[in-house]
């Protein structure tokens, strides 16, 4: 997807504290439609809690959070959803007793139009509601090339397929602003590399905007179109993967390492 130069997500001098400790200090951010937008930072800095705010999970005690134009307040995480707002987490959240197909279909709860009273009553318009869903569900595993798993148990599944069943729950909801709590943490080079091809074919075939956090720098790098780099919840630093790599303080300072 071409980045656009509409601001898709801002957010405005937040301030978050959990009693005496202050873990987001006026955090402003821009996050334009289509970009791949990747967080990064030391344990701790406060990377989780921002897409906590962004996802309604946590309220902050001030700032702004502004989507798709619209000021949001009193926003919850049972509002997400219905904005176009879908994540994944930092540890699985699957049915793991379910099989992948049925992990997908309950990330489209929201796109269904199904009835208790019309599935009591087997009416056709459930069944053709039903076989929709079956239907953009079977699309997304094609995408991510799950279907061969379609019908295993989750648990049954390698730890990168499970991240990548994770990815397709998301994707059902059909959002337009994808967060991803470090979606390759656990994961061998080769599901980094697999789990990287697949956040940019989601942003580029389906259009949809990503929020990244992410510890693998290399890959942060590789796929990023822009990087904010937070510590001690304040922004040090944000630009092109280029402009970040040549930042001194960014490399020795707070992220430890000489070159890229
Ligand atoms: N619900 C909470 N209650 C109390 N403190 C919290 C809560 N959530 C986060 N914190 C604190 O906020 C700070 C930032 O945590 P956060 O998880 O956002 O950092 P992070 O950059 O995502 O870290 P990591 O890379 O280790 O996941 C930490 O000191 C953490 O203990």
């Amino acid at each position: 997807m071409s980045v656009s130069s509409v601001v898709l997500l801002e957010l405005k001098a937040i301030d978050l504290s959990f009693g005496s400790s202050q873990v987001l200090k006026q955090l402003s951010l821009e996050v334009r439609e289509g970009e791949i937008y990747s967080l990064i930072g030391p344990n701790g800095a406060g990377k989780s809690s921002v897409i906590n705010i962004i996802n309604g999970i946590y309220q902050p005690q001030s700032g702004q959070i502004i989507f798709a134009g619209q000021v949001l307040h009193n926003y919850k995480a049972k509002h997400a959803p219905y904005l176009g707002i879908a994540r994944t987490f930092q540890n699985l959240a699957l049915f793991k007793q379910m099989s992948v197909l049925d992990n997908v279909l309950t990330g489209r709860v929201l796109k269904s139009r199904h009835s208790l009273l019309g599935a009591l009553l087997s009416l056709p318009s459930t069944q053709k509601n039903d076989d929709l869903q079956r239907f953009k569900a079977e699309e997304i595993l094609k995408l991510l090339n799950l279907q061969e798993y379609r019908d295993q148990l989750v648990s049954s599944l390698s730890y990168g397929l499970q991240k990548r069943v994770e990815l397709a729950r998301a994707l059902a909801a059909e959002p337009q602003f994808l967060l991803l709590d470090e979606p390759m943490a656990g994961m061998n080079h080769a599901e980094k590399r697999s789990i990287a091809k697949f956040i940019q074919k989601i942003n580029q075939q389906l259009n949809i905007t990503i929020f990244m956090i992410e510890h693998d720098l290399a890959v942060v790098m590789d796929i990023s179109d822009h990087i904010v780099v937070l510590d001690y919840g304040k922004k040090i630093a944000e630009g092109t993967p280029q402009q970040i790599q040549e930042h001194p303080e960014v490399l020795s300072a707070y992220l430890g390492i000489q070159a890229l």
